[in-house]
């Protein structure tokens, strides 16, 4: 493969939308199917598919079958995970799957299998689907559905008897050897892997609307964000879009591109300023009414990446009146080596939020760098404000993984990066366009 396709295709692979998967536990009975049918039912407008944790039965052999009364569904191993993840990463990379079309009177799977199709939300809903590490990994939400035992116990002996033909005594006996135990000591146990615990179950409407309308904002959201809970882009409007092509175009003279460039800081520095915190404060309005507001954060600071950095003073000064601004100097050396040549920074910086400036991340390697110099200052990571006007998907990972405790704002999360770092669509070089000195157009490769 050549290198401009090598490129493309890995573009195409950050393009490509990951899935929103959300695992859906509880003991038996506990409303579980009725929880992901409500959740469904609301997503109206989404690619939404359920898989049960239950079609990936192991089948039993015909030395189990002659035993089925003994056998222990509620175990772990009762269940084939492996071919469960390896489902979940074709799914996870767009990729349509097969799944086990399982017959609970047989005990098999039968044909013919299941056709699932790539979605914007998986739902994945078992008695286990909590339990491995794994499986978990692959989830951005976990929803533990926690409904009283004792309805639980008439729920299930209603079904099995009534539904499934089933005889009370083995219901009674199943329950006491395996599916109570089962609870205990593998289900109830994955409960605090939740991020939502359902409590009532499928009777529990606020608890669902609340999922719903998060699932909601996330599908709205870049994919990173659904990764990355600390990556905030600005909300998009055509104003916003209006300004990025404007920037964004090689032949904007430089008057425009500083004009456009300064109006878009100026919106992500506000964004950023939100992002501290902030106090209660109660005032009264000349016409003698009480207004419940808030006082702004007093400690802190803002530090710019040199030369670029720089662009992004004004507008904070604008916005924080007499704020003190630092500096960091990092050279460059190929194309991860970072050395820090110069800092000026506040002598009391450890007690201070910080609005770290950049307008541009790459490869990420210069705001790891900074970061480490504020770090051994002493600045709480996450009293760290990280401001963008664009981003690129490998310095958003780099710094994330690095750093999972400060905050990134951008203004827009851009394609990839081309083999010699720069942002693809990108910008150009930000400081020779803002500043003046230089004229490269920059081809994508
Ligand atoms: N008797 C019997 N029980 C089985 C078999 N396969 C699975 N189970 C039971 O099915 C249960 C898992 O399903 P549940 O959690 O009750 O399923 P559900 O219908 O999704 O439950 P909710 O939606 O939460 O109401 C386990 O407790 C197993 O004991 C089987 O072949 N025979
Ligand atoms: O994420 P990275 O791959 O480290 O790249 C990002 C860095 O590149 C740009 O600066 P540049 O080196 O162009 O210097 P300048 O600000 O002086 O123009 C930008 O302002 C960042 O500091
Ligand atoms: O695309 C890029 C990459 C680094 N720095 C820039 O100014 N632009």
């Amino acid at each position: 493969m050549d290198s401009q396709m090598a490129a493309s295709t890995d573009a195409a692979q950050m393009v490509l939308k990951v899935p929103f998967v959300i695992g859906v536990a509880g003991g038996t009975a506990s409303g579980k199917t009725t929880v992901c049918d409500m959740i469904i039912s609301q997503l109206q407008n989404q690619r939404v598919v359920l898989i049960s944790q239950e079609a990936f039965y192991h089948p039993l052999t015909a030395e189990q079958l002659e035993k089925v009364h003994e056998h222990n569904f509620d175990h772990p191993d009762a269940f084939n995970t492996e071919l469960l993840l390896s489902c979940m990463e074709e799914l996870k990379h767009g990729r349509g799957i097969n799944i086990p079309n399982y017959d609970f009177k047989l005990h098999r799977s039968v044909e013919p299998a299941r056709v699932v199709n790539p979605s914007d939300v998986i739902i994945l809903d078992g008695i286990l689907i909590l339990h491995d590490p794994r499986l978990r990994d692959f989830m951005n939400m976990k929803i533990f559905v926690d409904s009283d035992s004792d309805v639980r116990l008439a729920r299930r002996i209603r079904r099995d008897t009534v539904e499934r033909n089933r005889n009370i005594l083995n219901v009674l006996d199943q329950y006491s050897k395996h599916v109570k135990p089962g609870f205990e000591d593998f289900i109830r146990p994955t409960k605090k892997y939740a991020d939502v615990i359902i409590p009532r179950g499928a009777d529990n409407d606020v608890a669902i609307d609340l999922i719903v309308q998060h699932i909601r904002t996330k599908l709205g959201q870049h994919d990173l964000c659904k990764i990355y809970s600390n990556v905030f882009v600005i909300q998009s409007t055509f104003q916003i879009r209006g300004m990025h092509t404007l920037v964004r175009n090689a032949k904007t003279t430089k008057h425009d591109f500083v004009f456009y460039a300064d109006r878009l800081i100026r919106l992500v520095v506000e964004h950023g300023l939100g992002h501290l915190p902030f106090t209660e404060k109660q005032i009264i309005t000349p016409t003698g009414s009480v207004y419940s507001g808030v006082v702004f954060c007093k400690r802190l600071c803002g530090v710019s990446i040199i030369r670029s950095g720089e662009s992004m003073e004004n507008a904070l000064r604008a916005c924080c009146k007499g704020i003190k601004i630092g500096k960091i100097l990092i050279h460059g050396e190929g194309k991860s080596g970072r050395q820090l040549i110069y800092e000026k920074l506040p002598s009391d910086i450890a007690s201070r939020h910080v609005l770290l400036l950049d307008p541009v991340l790459a490869s990420g390697n210069s705001a790891v760098k900074a970061i480490s110099v504020l770090l051994s200052k002493g600045v709480p990571e996450s009293n760290i404000v990280f401001l963008n006007l664009i981003s690129a998907p490998e310095g958003l990972h780099t710094v994330c993984n690095k750093y999972p405790r400060l905050k990134i704002v951008t203004s827009e999360i851009d394609t990839t990066l081309n083999k010699d770092l720069h942002v693809i669509p990108g910008m150009g070089e930000f400081g020779d366009r803002y500043f003046g000195t230089g004229s490269r157009v920059i081809t994508p490769s």
